[in-house]
């Protein structure tokens, strides 16, 4: 990964224009040809569940049946820090952003472990982390700035800036891609991002605060309280005419603004993505917002136990694989399903069908 460049690339809304435009509709023949061979194969029609849909949809991302393996998986853990933190909706001091990154260098964080037993390398992303990070061959350096602003007092972030992070995102996804990764999956790293997630879910889904929000890292009744009575505020004073990207520039993180980039370039490149939780769950709203059609090269990799992660999986239409009560991000959700995603593709691929093995049809 030597090869990754460490400048960033310019940015503006034609570029933005750019790679909507380059996002295309699944490939139907490819689908339709899944949906056959699923029908023909050893087992009684549907009875993998959810794992045909899934099959299916990955021969329609990779517009051919049976879909290639997923060989090279990666974790991408977009990390950043938050204005709000000032606000106390963490009991977390802002610090552990940036000691959980020397963790994810030194191979010992969560995600690490569960990436190692499913074969994905892992990636850090300091897009806007407020301290000096060291960037190496796996923590890249695409710092915009040294965390947001307090989103309660006004914009997270200026429009070019989030403009900036996803196409800094968008690089990432591209220059992996062309390193041979063929599944994304989606990582995250800031304290206080769970505050911007729930204002973000709340801000494109229409919720209440209260529905969305919840206890992050772990906070008491009054701290949760208190962080319900934030994004309240964070609602009231966003402007009502607000596009997609204003939203995410006005309550989002650079984290998130990361995760849009880097899901909307897998779609244009025609790259399955797993996402993690509650963070890439409202960044995927985003995603959404300006490109739906991005959304069906991604699966949802689990269900967060944050309240606000529910409302964003069924605003997007996407079944979680799995539903473990996990909470913590990372990409710690994604990396576990990832497997599954591959299995379905396997069943395509790997099972015999009914005339090949000699069953009996009923
Ligand atoms: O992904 C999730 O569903 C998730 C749920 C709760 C917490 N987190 C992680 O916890 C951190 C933010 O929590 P907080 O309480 O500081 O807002 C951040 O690093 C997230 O990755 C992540
Ligand atoms: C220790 C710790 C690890 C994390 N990983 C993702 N978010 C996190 C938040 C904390 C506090």
């Amino acid at each position: 990964m030597a090869a990754m460049s460490s400048t960033s690339p310019g940015y503006s809304d034609p570029l933005l224009h750019h790679l909507l435009t380059a996002v295309a509709p699944l490939d139907a023949r490819a689908m339709q040809e899944a949906e056959a061979r699923q029908a023909q194969l050893t087992k009684p029609a549907g009875a993998l569940g959810v794992l045909e849909e899934t099959s299916v949809r990955l021969c329609g991302i990779q517009r051919t049946c049976p879909p290639r393996p997923l060989a090279k998986p990666v974790v991408a853990v977009f990390a950043a820090d938050h204005g709000v933190h000032a606000r106390g909706v963490t009991p977390w001091p802002q610090e552990v952003t940036a000691s959980m990154i020397e963790n994810f260098r030194a191979g010992g964080a969560a995600v690490n472990v569960l990436a190692r037993q499913v074969g994905a390398e892992v990636y850090v992303v300091d897009m806007g982390v407020n301290a000096d990070v060291a960037a190496d061959d796996r923590v890249l350096d695409r710092k915009i700035r040294r965390g947001t602003s307090d989103l309660a007092a006004g914009p997270a972030m200026t429009r070019d800036e989030a403009a900036a992070g996803v196409f800094l995102g968008a690089d990432v996804a591209q220059q992996l891609v062309a390193a041979g990764h063929d599944c994304l999956l989606t990582g995250d790293m800031g304290i206080a991002n769970t505050t911007a997630s729930a204002a973000l879910i709340a801000a494109l889904t229409g919720a209440e605060a209260a529905d969305v929000t919840g206890r992050g890292t772990g906070i008491d009744d009054p701290t949760h309280a208190h962080k319900i009575s934030i994004v309240k505020v964070v609602l009231e004073r966003r402007p009502a005419s607000e596009d997609p990207l204003e939203t995410l520039a006005s309550v989002g993180g650079f984290e998130h603004a990361g995760l849009v980039g880097f899901v909307l370039a897998a779609a244009a490149m025609g790259v399955p993505v797993v996402l993690d939780g509650l963070i890439a769950g409202a960044a995927a709203l985003v995603v959404q917002a300006i490109a739906p059609g991005a959304l069906d090269y991604c699966f949802a990799g689990h269900r967060s136990a944050e309240p606000g992660h529910r409302v964003a999986l069924q605003h997007l239409g996407l079944r979680p694989l799995v539903d473990l009560d996990l909470r913590l991000g990372e990409g710690t959700g994604a990396t576990l399903a990832f497997p599954l995603v591959e299995a379905a593709g396997a069943t395509l691929r790997e099972m015999a069908t009914f005339d090949a093995a000699g069953v009996a049809r009923k």
